[in-house]
């Protein structure tokens, strides 16, 4: 790709192989997720997420999502337990999101698409940083969570609140004390595999864990994702929706639950 990838028809998905061969390797995300073949592993841990409402700093809109940031130099916001072992810090947690409700969620279950997934980034303490962690097949842990259409969800709306100072590629905002905790559903069982980054650099570092439960998001709470522009100010404006990397082959990888 001469110009920047993106998920348009000259710059997506099917195009990241170009500048990324790694878009080929052996361990790519998403996938789809077949509870049937999902292996029930009973020596998986509970996850321990332990969130600081005060780590919380900005959100960012980066042109291929938003992002809320982390302050990340101390151990108080944590993923432990899980399929993980050791610490892995909170960095940050952003959405991929279709143009419509069919689609939208980068993991699907049983062939069926979400019209959301959120991410929540979590980076191993036993590197230096996250970008040091970033390029090591365990360095960081993605928690998923499905979004699915329903009732308003008032913890989200916090968040989808902001955007409107986010609207353009590279605007950026405040975005202090907010619990991540509250994004969560009320079950934290799990389906978990060794994956990859879902954007170029496409790195093969991330240890999946997507939660079964979905939360719910509202259709006009969709729409405000979708209000969002790919384009940056003074651009011919491009609404920010069908973000998402399609799933990937699994090439012999296991999935585990952690639930029977
Ligand atoms: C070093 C690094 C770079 C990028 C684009 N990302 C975001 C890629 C991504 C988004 N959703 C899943 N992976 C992460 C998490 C780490
Ligand atoms: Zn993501």
């Amino acid at each position: 790709m001469s110009h920047g990838w993106g998920y348009g028809p000259t710059n997506g998905p099917d195009k990241w192989e170009e500048d990324f061969p790694v878009a080929n390797g052996p361990r790519q995300s998403p996938i789809n997720i077949v509870p049937k073949e999902a292996q029930y592993d009973s020596t998986l841990k509970v996850l321990k997420l332990k969130y600081d409402p005060s780590n919380s700093n900005g959100i960012l809109n980066n042109g291929h999502s938003f992002q809320v940031d982390f302050v990340d130099d101390t151990d108080s916001s944590t993923l432990t337990g899980g399929p993980i072992s050791g610490t892995y810090r909170l960095k940050q947690f952003h959405f991929h999101w279709g143009a419509s409700d069919d689609r939208g969620s980068e993991h699907t279950v049983n062939g069926i698409n979400f019209p959301c997934e959120l991410h929540l980034v979590h980076w191993n303490t036993k590197y230096p940083s996250f970008g040091e962690a970033a390029s090591q097949p365990d360095g960081l842990a993605v928690v998923g969570v499905f979004l699915k259409i329903g009732a308003a969800n008032p913890r989200l709306q916090k968040v989808l609140d902001a955007l409107d100072a986010i609207k353009t590629k590279g605007k950026q905002t405040t975005f202090p004390n907010f619990d991540p905790k509250t994004l969560l559903p009320g079950s934290l069982h799990y389906w978990t595999y060794d994956g990859s980054l879902t954007t170029p650099p496409l790195l093969e570092s991330v240890t999946w864990i997507v939660l079964k439960e979905p939360i719910s998001v509202s259709p006009a709470q969709m729409a405000k994702f979708r209000s969002l522009l790919f384009t940056g100010e003074g651009e011919s404006p491009c609404c920010m929706a069908d973000n998402y990397r399609p799933p990937q082959p699994l090439k012999g990888r296991k999935v585990r639950a952690s639930f029977k």
